[in-house]
C-alpha cells in the first residue's frame, strides 16, 4: 500500500521524520563528489532530516527558494535578519567545489519576504549524481517553499545576445535525459512525485509574463530575451562545431545546471521561474583568439549584480503577491 503524505506537511512545519509504517533507520552518508554514483539516492526520510535540521534552526519560513548561478552569490548577500548554513555543517549536504560557488543555504528576508537561497549548487561535473545535484531543491519543497526561483549563468549562443543580457528561460532541451541520465532515475517514491511528471509547462508561463514586464519597469526590455537553456555535461566549454549544432537545434543559451533542478522541482509540484545571465558570448568560429573562460563568468555576474538583484527582489514581491492571492 503507498504511503500517505503527512497532512500539512509542506507547510514548512518542522515535523517528525518517521512515517507512520516506515520506521527505517537513515543511514548515515557524506556524499562527496568521490563517492557518488549514478543512483545516488536521498530517500524521503534523509530529505526530512535535512528540512527539519535547519528549520529548527531558524525561525524564517521560505515559500520562495532561490539558487544562485555561478557568481550570482550576491543575491543572498542581500537577505535581512539572514540564518546561513554552510553545506558542509548540514547532515548529509554534499559541498561546492566550484569556483564563485561560497557553499551556503541562506535563510532571510529579501525586502522583507522570507525566502532560502542556496549560495552555491552542486554540478554533475563536480562527480554528483544529478540527483544529488537536485535534492536540494527537495529540502526546499519540504521546508515549505512552493516556488523555485533558479538562476544560472550561460554563454549565449543566440548572436542577438550580449555579455550581461538576461535569459528568461522559456523551455530546456535535456539533453543529459536523451542519453537516460535523469535526476527522477531509478526507483520514484511518489511521496515526492509521479513517476512520469509532464514537462511541457516546466517555466511557469504566469511567472515568464511576470518577469518580461518587471524587465520593462526596469527599463531592461532590449537587455532581456526569453529562450531555451541547455544543460550540457561539462566541465570542457563546448567545440564550435557542438555549438553550431546547438544553435541549429534551436538552442539559445548554453550551460551546465539548472535542468535537473527545475525537472526536480516539477516533480514535487515547484512552480519554476529560471533565468540566464549571459556572462559570455559562445565562440561558434574558429578564426578568433578568444576563449571560453570561467573568469569572464565570474566577472560578468559581479558587474551585474545590482540589475539582477533589483530583478530576483521584483521577482520575490510578485510571486509573493500570488501567493497571498492564491491563499485568499
Ligand atoms: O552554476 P552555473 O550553471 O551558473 O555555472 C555555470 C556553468 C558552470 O558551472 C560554470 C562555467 O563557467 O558556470
Ligand atoms: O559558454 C558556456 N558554456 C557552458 N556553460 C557556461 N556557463 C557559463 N558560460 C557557459
Amino acid at each position: 500500500m503507498p504511503e500517505e503524505i503527512i497532512p500539512g506537511y509542506f507547510n514548512g512545519n518542522v515535523v517528525n521524520s518517521k512515517v507512520a509504517g516506515n520506521s527505517s533507520p537513515i543511514p548515515p552518508r557524506t556524499p562527496s563528489p568521490t563517492t557518488s554514483t549514478s543512483l545516488d539516492i536521498y530517500t524521503y526520510e534523509t530529505i526530512i532530516e535535512i528540512a527539519n535540521f535547519l528549520l529548527q534552526r531558524t525561525s524564517i519560513r521560505p515559500k520562495i527558494g532561490i539558487i544562485c548561478g555561478s557568481g550570482l552569490g550576491h543575491l543572498a548577500e542581500n537577505l535581512t535578519e539572514a540564518d546561513s548554513f554552510p553545506y558542509e555543517e548540514i547532515p548529509n549536504f554534499p559541498v561546492s567545489t566550484v569556483a564563485g560557488h561560497a557553499g551556503r543555504m541562506v535563510f532571510g528576508y529579501l525586502n522583507g519576504i522570507e525566502v532560502m537561497c542556496m549560495q552555491g549548487r552542486f554540478h554533475y561535473y563536480e562527480g554528483y549524481a544529478l540527483s544529488t545535484c537536485s535534492m536540494p531543491v527537495r529540502v526546499m519543497k519540504f521546508c515549505g517553499c512552493t516556488h523555485l526561483i533558479a538562476t544560472n549563468a550561460a554563454g549565449g549562443l543566440n548572436s542577438s545576445y550580449n555579455v550581461g543580457d538576461i535569459m528568461i528561460v522559456k523551455d530546456h532541451i535535456n539533453i543529459m535525459g536523451f542519453a537516460g541520465n535523469s535526476p527522477l532515475q531509478g526507483p520514484n517514491d511518489h511521496r515526492f512525485g509521479p513517476r512520469f511528471p509532464p514537462m511541457n509547462k516546466a517555466y511557469d508561463p504566469e511567472l515568464i509574463e511576470i518577469a518580461q514586464n518587471i524587465s520593462k519597469e526596469m527599463g531592461m526590455e532590449n537587455d532581456t530575451h526569453t529562450g531555451v537553456y541547455i544543460c550540457l555535461g561539462g566541465p570542457s566549454y563546448e567545440t564550435v562545431a557542438e555549438l553550431k549544432m546547438w544553435s541549429i537545434l534551436g538552442v539559445d543559451a548554453v550551460g551546465m545546471s539548472t535542468v535537473h533542478e527545475v525537472i526536480t522541482a516539477r516533480h514535487c509540484d515547484l512552480k519554476v521561474f529560471a533565468f540566464s545571465l549571459i556572462t559570455n558570448k559562445c565562440i561558434t568560429e574558429y578564426e578568433t583568439e578568444e576563449e571560453a573562460n570561467h573568469e569572464e563568468v565570474i566577472t560578468t555576474g559581479s558587474k551585474r549584480q545590482n540589475v539582477l538583484t533589483n530583478f530576483v527582489t521584483r521577482m520575490v514581491e510578485n510571486i509573493n503577491s500570488l501567493i497571498i492571492n492564491d491563499s485568499m
